[in-house]
Formats: C-alpha cells, sequence, structure tokens
C-alpha cells in the first residue's frame, strides 16, 4: 500500500486539479463575476443575501454569510446575509412538523422578500430542500444562485444563476465552493467599499 504521505499529496494533487480546470473555465469564471456583481446589487438595492446548505456545505453557508456580516479583507460597514442553518429551533420544528424538504422553502417564505438573493449549495445538486428553495425564489420574486457539482442539473434548471465545479466528489466540489465563495465575498467589498483599483 502507497504511504499515507503518498496518499496525502494526491489528494492535494486532486484538488488543485479541480481548481486549474475552474480556472481554464472562460464560462464559469465569467458566471462567478456575474454572481459577484448580483450580490452586489442586492446589497445596494437594500437586499439580504439568505444562503443554505446540509451537512458541509451548511458549513460554507454560515462561513460565507459571516464574512459578509463581519468582514472579509478589511474594515467595512456589515453587510445582510443570513445562513437558514444556523438556528435549532426553526431547523427541528420545520423539519419535525412540515418535514426536511420544506427546510429552506418555509425560512425563504417567512423571511425572504422579492429582491433578496437566496445562495443555494449542494455538491449533487439533488437535495431536495435546496431544490425547493429554488421553486420558492422563484415564486416570491428571489434571485437564485446554485453552488453545485457535475451532477446538478435539476439545480441549474431551477435556478436563475449556477457555478457547477467540474467534479462528481462531494470533497472536491466543497473545496471549489469554498475558493468561489471567498472569491465573490472579494469582489463585492471591493466594488461597494472601493479599492476598486486593486480588481
Ligand atoms: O461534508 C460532507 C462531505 O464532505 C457531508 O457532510 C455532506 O455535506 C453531506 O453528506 C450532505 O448531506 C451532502 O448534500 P449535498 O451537498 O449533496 O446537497
Ligand atoms: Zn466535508
Amino acid at each position: 500500500m502507497a504511504s499515507l504521505r503518498t496518499f496525502v499529496q494526491s489528494e492535494i494533487r486532486s484538488s488543485i486539479g479541480v481548481k486549474e480546470e475552474i480556472l481554464g473555465m472562460d464560462a464559469l469564471t465569467e458566471e462567478i463575476a456575474c454572481v459577484a456583481e448580483l450580490c452586489v446589487s442586492v446589497f445596494q438595492g437594500g437586499n439580504r443575501i439568505l444562503l443554505a446548505g446540509n451537512g458541509g456545505s451548511a458549513a460554507d453557508a454560515q462561513h460565507i454569510a459571516a464574512e459578509f456580516v463581519s468582514r472579509f479583507m478589511f474594515d467595512r460597514p456589515g453587510l445582510p446575509a443570513i445562513s437558514l442553518t444556523t438556528d435549532p429551533s426553526t431547523v427541528t420544528a420545520i423539519g419535525n412538523d412540515y418535514g426536511y424538504e420544506n427546510l429552506f422553502s418555509r425560512q425563504l417564505q417567512a423571511n425572504g422578500r422579492p429582491g433578496d438573493l437566496f445562495i443555494g449549495i449542494s455538491t449533487s445538486g439533488k437535495s431536495p430542500n435546496i431544490l425547493r428553495g429554488f421553486k420558492t425564489c422563484h415564486d416570491l420574486g428571489i434571485h437564485s444562485v446554485a453552488l453545485t457539482g457535475k451532477g446538478g442539473i435539476q439545480a441549474m434548471e431551477l435556478a436563475d444563476h449556477c457555478l457547477m465545479v467540474p467534479s462528481s466528489s462531494t470533497a472536491r466540489i466543497q473545496e471549489s465552493h469554498i475558493l468561489i465563495g471567498h472569491v465573490i465575498c472579494a469582489i463585492v467589498e471591493r466594488l461597494i467599499f472601493g479599492d476598486r483599483e486593486r480588481l
């Protein structure tokens, strides 16, 4: 059996490989920039960004919301973003009373407003609670963005924008999702608060 160090190196190589592939995809890198501009117009219009995901992607949703509300690269006023995964009372009440598949659609209906933006993160692109979230956005006039992987055709069809990482590995997709999230935060922060010359 190969040494553990060889395994570590091959995992790192595989993660870099997916990111190299994204780097070469003009349509995807263009779409990432386009989603960042959408985030700017949502915030400048006085609206909010709502994020959601399951498992590791729930952590990514919280992580990105925190970058907006607190800070990313430099000090500036907070931007309104909320992760729909972080309130155990809400999560357990909806899960228990309405079913897990309604977890995000119910919260979007309760707290989303027309002009807000929902970022649904699903590596498979098949999680029912995320897909229902996109449908609810459509009904309520909420913009929607899917962060997904190669299999995320349904998510791509339901969301207004889709950032599809060219991989079928959950871990590799998640690693690229957080990279994409950070790039979007960096662009949004600079476009709203200055420092444009560094873009
Ligand atoms: O973090 C990981 C695997 O890296 C897991 O917790 C993973 O997020 C969970 O299995 C999720 O339920 C997967 O959901 P999705 O990304 O397919 O929507
Ligand atoms: Zn994980």
